[in-house]
């Protein structure tokens, strides 16, 4: 080591969420922890997706609440303030500063290095400042690469000329575009058409194939298809764009249903890794790819190499993400104290919902909240299942909700364990119903043993029991 070289237990590059918790598990561990960031601390979640997507949704969806409860409708008298909404927006965001996220990493005891990380071989990182110096940064026992995703722009003729939008203008843009173009119709595509077609704008989503949300159950993407035309967006299905171009102010997207025209166009097409300028080919690996990793988050072929969160495309969710921080974070402790590491299935090093129990909610109206398997998905693992099917509206809970309540919710029955291998609710406020779910599929509490979990009444909850009912038929 140089003398300029300065050498930590552990280095995280990136300080997303993700790579603020395996800094943080690390040092609560007894190590020593630097992060190393380029951009802003709390990375994509807090400033350019989350936070300020949900903040965007918020105020229509009260809205939306408001006027399906005869008597409460009646005080909705005007429209949202969509400044207000913006400058709250701003302030989910912290007006994009990230001083607050700076203070919590100091207090935590981590180390915080600005610049641009690249591996150079084993343990080694260099840093670019942004005065363009290096600073070399050795780590004792692991280098963790938590350097997230970025929005993909697929390989659609002229697209990447006409400046589109990626989700970071989409959810930090200062006022509504008057006419917007959503390319893809997935979470980010359904949320952001839902959000900018209410804040005022008039929105275009195209998407290929059938159906929105396409890893969802079906029933998922045919009611947010269908509240999405109710708002007003123009969903064009079995639209595969290819070709973009500018015409004056307007942007013109051509595809296999006609072409179409607007201000702007949103790119929601997926995301890709951030590893192309990571340096990780001068420890054997191919520069844009996922990282490849097992269950302790560990590069395959290394022993002190992990890809932790979005980087390696396991399962592209926050939470999922600091999941697997507090995973790695203890398999990093333990192997540096020279302990053994167990990988089975649900050991406190190893990431195991992320095949198994992943949960996701997509904050359209209605909401779609799901955990592990569709039944598509348990038919490919060539899984014994059921699946069993009840609509929410009949539960009394639901009725008070919101007057004509519709909703519909799925559950995948393991027919020979009997137990969930997936959950999917659809309707409007099932977000918070869904950790009630994940808890079952994780447990893998036997059917027989959920008809003991008393739902509240009047609550949205019953529909617990009609599942339970209806699988018992
Ligand atoms: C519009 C939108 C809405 C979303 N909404 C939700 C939601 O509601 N719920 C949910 O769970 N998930 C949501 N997601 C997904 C979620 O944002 C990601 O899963 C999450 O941000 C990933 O965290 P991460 O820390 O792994 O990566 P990031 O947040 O991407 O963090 C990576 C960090 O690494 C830094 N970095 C990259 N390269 C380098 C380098 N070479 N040197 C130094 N630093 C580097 C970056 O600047 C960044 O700060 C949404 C995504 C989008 C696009
Ligand atoms: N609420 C949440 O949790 C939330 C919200 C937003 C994003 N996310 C995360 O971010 C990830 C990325 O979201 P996303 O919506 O960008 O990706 P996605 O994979 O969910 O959807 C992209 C869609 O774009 C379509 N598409 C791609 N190329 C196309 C073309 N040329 N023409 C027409 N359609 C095309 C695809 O068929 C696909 O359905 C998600 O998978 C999720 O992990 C989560």
């Amino acid at each position: 080591m140089t003398d300029a070289e300065q050498s930590y237990d552990v280095i995280v590059l990136g300080a997303g969420s993700t790579g603020e918790n395996v800094a943080d598990i690390v040092v609560r561990g007894g190590l020593s922890a630097v992060l190393v960031e380029s951009e802003l601390v709390g990375g994509e979640c807090s400033y350019w997706a989350c936070m300020p997507s949900k903040a965007l949704l918020r105020g229509s969806e009260v809205l939306g609440q408001a006027r399906a409860v005869a008597g409460a409708a009646a005080a909705v008298t005007g429209e949202q303030d969509v400044a207000a909404t913006l400058d709250r927006r701003d302030g989910f965001t912290s007006h994009w500063d990230d001083a607050g996220q700076v203070e919590w990493v100091e207090g935590a005891g981590i180390a915080l290095v600005r610049g641009h990380a690249r591996l150079a071989g084993e343990k080694r990182v260099v840093v670019t400042t942004d005065d363009g110096a290096e600073r070399v940064l050795t780590a004792r026992y692991a280098v963790a690469v938590c350097t997230g995703s970025r929005a993909a722009v697929p390989p659609v003729d002229g697209l990447a000329d006409v400046r589109p939008w990626t989700p970071r203008e989409g959810t930090s843009a200062k006022e509504a575009p008057g006419r917007l173009l959503v390319l893809g119709g997935g979470y980010v595509g359904c949320e952001m058409a839902t959000a900018w077609q209410q804040l005022g704008a008039q929105v275009t989503l195209l998407q290929r194939g059938d159906r929105l949300l396409p890893h969802l159950e079906p029933a998922a993407g045919e009611a947010v298809l269908a509240s999405l035309r109710e708002l007003g967006v123009d969903v064009r299905l079995g639209t595969d764009v290819d070709a973009a171009r500018r015409d004056g102010d307007e942007v013109v997207l051509s595809g296999s249903t006609g072409e179409f025209r607007g201000d702007e166009v949103l790119v929601a097409a997926g995301r890709a890794a951030n590893t192309d300028d990571v340096g990780v080919d001068t420890v054997g690996l191919t520069p844009g790819e996922y990282l490849d990793v097992d269950d302790s988050l560990q590069v395959s072929g290394t022993t002190w190499l992990y890809g932790v969160g979005d980087v390696n495309g396991r399962a592209q969710l926050t939470h999922m993400g600091k999941y697997q921080a507090r995973q790695a974070g203890a398999a990093i402790v333990a192997r540096a104290r020279g302990e053994q590491v167990d990988l089975a299935d649900w050991s406190p090093f190893v990431a195991t919902a992320d095949h198994r129990a992943t949960p996701s909610v997509v904050f359209t109206s209605p909401q779609v909240a799901a955990v592990g398997l569709t039944a598509a998905q348990a038919a490919d693992a060539g899984l014994p299942h059921r699946v069993v099917e009840y609509p929410i509206g009949s539960v009394a809970g639901a009725a008070v909700f919101a007057d004509g309540y519709s909703g519909t919710a799925i559950a995948v029955v393991d027919t020979d364990r009997e137990v969930l291998l997936g959950v999917t609710f659809v309707g409007e406020g099932v977000a918070e119903l869904l950790h009630s779910a994940t808890i079952a599929v994780v447990g893998e509490v036997p059917i027989s043993r959920l008809w003991h979990a008393v739902p509240s009444y009047p609550t949205i909850s019953e529909i617990w029991l009609r599942l339970l009912e209806t699988y018992r038929g």
